[in-house]
């Protein structure tokens, strides 16, 4: 009975995470206003609007990042690879281990790039020393930042520039083995060569994981992404795949904000 109650009936295998009817308001206002999308796995999915539309809070839903803030009530149903991330049962801790998330200031920790890469896993019991070598240089290869590093893997993760600090923070993530890897604006505090090298890892990333990216870049969006959501004031107003999005748009507020209208 529980597990019926926690696998979603009419769950489909290549569907990473499944949204229905998910609202969410912080006290008395409103910023998520019943959005339903499915998001297919290994695939790109750039979340796209205008400041403060609510793209931060919608996928803060997806590792119920939002639980930490105690005035934040939602609505609805948030099914990460078929269960219900939001049923009283779910280990959250865990799930923020398979929903891994980078945000738009890099943020490593003040310790040495190897300790950065396996901080989540030293909490996790992991103490082996080549287990945790082996993860180091596998994580590091995969956000690209190896053969920058391998040499200076003790020395402090602050030495490094932005868009290197960037990367380790992806193999950060990286090293807990996400299904679902989610950029937060990643580049927008970096400079346009760290941008185009983050951008050509998130591509390769979708290899193995679901990547979802909140952009105000749109060429960002239209260059890595598969699909593109749009989102406007808590709404959903379109959904569809990249292409589609930004050649011929189906709502007329989405054709606004991409032709630099509003937003
Ligand atoms: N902790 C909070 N408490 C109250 N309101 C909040 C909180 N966080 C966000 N909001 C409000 O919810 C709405 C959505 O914010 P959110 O940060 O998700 O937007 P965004 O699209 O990511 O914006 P930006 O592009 O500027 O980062 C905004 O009106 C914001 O003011």
């Amino acid at each position: 009975m529980l597990a019926k109650q926690r696998r979603k009936q009419d769950h489909h295998d290549d569907i990473a995470i499944d949204v229905e009817q998910l609202s969410l308001r912080f006290g008395d206002k409103v910023a998520l206003r019943n959005i339903s999308l499915q998001i297919p796995k290994q695939s790109i999915t750039a979340i796209i609007g205008p400041s403060g539309c609510g793209k931060s809070t919608l996928i803060g839903c997806f590792n119920r990042l939002t639980d930490l803030n105690p005035e934040a009530k939602v609505s609805g149903n948030v099914y990460i690879n078929g269960r219900n991330i939001y049923h009283a049962k779910q280990n959250v801790p865990a799930l923020r281990t398979q929903v891994g998330m980078v945000f738009q200031q890099p943020n490593p920790f003040p310790i040495s790039i190897y300790e950065n890469v396996v901080y989540g896993l030293r909490i996790k019991g992991i103490t082996d020393r080549r287990i945790l070598d082996d993860i180091v240089e596998r994580s590091l290869m995969q956000a690209a930042l190896w053969e920058e590093v391998k040499d200076i893997l003790f020395q402090s993760a602050l030495k490094l520039s932005g868009g290197q600090q960037q990367r380790l923070v992806i193999a950060r993530a990286l090293a807990l083995e996400p299904d679902i890897l989610m950029l937060d604006e990643p580049t927008s505090a970096l400079d346009p060569i760290s941008t185009l090298m983050i951008e050509e890892l998130i591509f390769q990333l979708k290899e193995q994981h679901t990547v979802i990216v909140v952009t105000h870049n749109l060429q960002q969006a239209a260059r890595v992404s598969d699909q593109t959501a749009f989102l406007n004031n808590g709404e959903l107003i379109e959904y569809s795949s990249t292409d589609v999005m930004f050649t011929m748009p189906l709502e007329q507020q989405t054709e606004a904000f991409i032709t630099g209208r509003f937003g």
